[in-house]
């Protein structure tokens, strides 16, 4: 069998016009375009294409974008008085600090700063409480983008076997509360998880999120199970000097086995910056007392 190739960059940018079309009706309500604020701290090359990636997606949804580039050596003190003039800024509906920040900042000080209402990559500890206590929260755009997949492909999730091998506080974590509250029956594997191969075969639903090329291999997959995979990992390529992007999964061999399954790129990535997008909008209709947009 080979897997149906499920198109996050497809489902990204349906995603992206929706909000767009939302993002209109909340400055014709509202007489201003939902905002959001990019911070990004030194000159990582990575980071930089992200960032801007995200300022460019962010004007295409009709959005108003505040980019703010932050030398490398930076104190930590002067980042947190940026952080409190943008939970301060009206035009701000959302802040996203770009991640890793350079070694000399603590970034849990930073990301506590942020106001909640504005946390729009839902890395504070508030909007982490109120996702694994079922309140409105903001969520983390990967794992709300894994979800979006996952639910476009099998509908109900309710019942399902999910295995989620990872536990950060920016996938895993997440990733299994959104899970638990689509009622699947949840597995959190990590690297002291003992006979990984033997826990994935259970999964009805793989999430991968760990961070190592090609890890999880064919043979660990059910026949039929839907395969997420949110790694991005730049390796050697067969080309003298090049590179190319590969996930945490063996792509072509779980591809045999799975009956669906995300590709790298184009599969959670584009979906990652599409929710930014939606949960900035979220935010802004928050902040200004309106309902939240409807289906998205
Ligand atoms: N505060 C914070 N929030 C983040 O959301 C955040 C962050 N920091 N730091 C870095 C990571 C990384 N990240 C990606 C988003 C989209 C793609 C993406 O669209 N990737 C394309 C390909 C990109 C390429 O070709 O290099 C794809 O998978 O198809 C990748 C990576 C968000 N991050």
């Amino acid at each position: 069998m080979t897997a149906k190739r499920i198109d996050g960059k497809a489902a990204g940018l349906a995603l992206r016009e929706q909000v767009a079309v939302a993002a209109a009706e909340f400055q014709a309500r509202t007489g201003r375009a939902p905002g959001l604020a990019t911070v990004l701290v030194g000159e990582d090359p990575a980071s930089s294409v992200y960032v801007r990636s995200k300022g460019k997606a962010t004007a295409e949804a009709g959005m108003e974008s505040f980019a703010h580039h932050l030398p490398a050596d930076t104190s930590e003190e002067a980042l947190l008085d940026l952080v409190v003039l943008l939970n301060n800024d009206d035009r701000v509906d959302g802040i996203l600090v770009q991640l890793p920040l350079p070694p000399h900042m603590d970034s849990s000080r930073v990301i506590a700063a942020i106001d909640p209402a504005k946390d729009v990559d839902g890395f504070h500890p508030v909007n982490a409480g109120r996702l694994a206590t079922g309140l409105d929260a903001l969520v983390p755009c990967t794992p709300l983008g894994c979800l979006h997949l996952l639910k476009n492909e099998l509908g109900s999730l309710s019942g399902k076997d999910a295995v989620v091998i990872g536990r950060s506080n920016i996938v895993g974590k997440p990733m299994a509360m959104l899970l638990i509250g689509e009622s699947a029956t949840v597995t959190v594997a990590h690297s002291r998880t003992r006979d990984l191969p033997d826990v994935v075969r259970r999964a009805d639903i793989v999430v991968a999120a760990v961070g190592r090329p090609e890890m999880i291999r064919g043979d660990w997959i059910k026949p039929g199970a839907v395969v997420i995979d949110v790694g991005i990992n730049r390796v050697a390529a067969a080309d003298e000097g090049k590179t190319r992007l590969v996930g945490d999964v063996a792509f072509g061999e779980a591809a045999e086995v799975a009956s669906a399954i995300t590709p790298v790129p184009g599969g959670v990535g584009p979906m990652t910056i599409a929710m930014l997008l939606r949960n900035t909008l979220v935010a802004a209709h928050r902040r200004a007392g309106l309902a939240d947009p409807e289906g998205l």
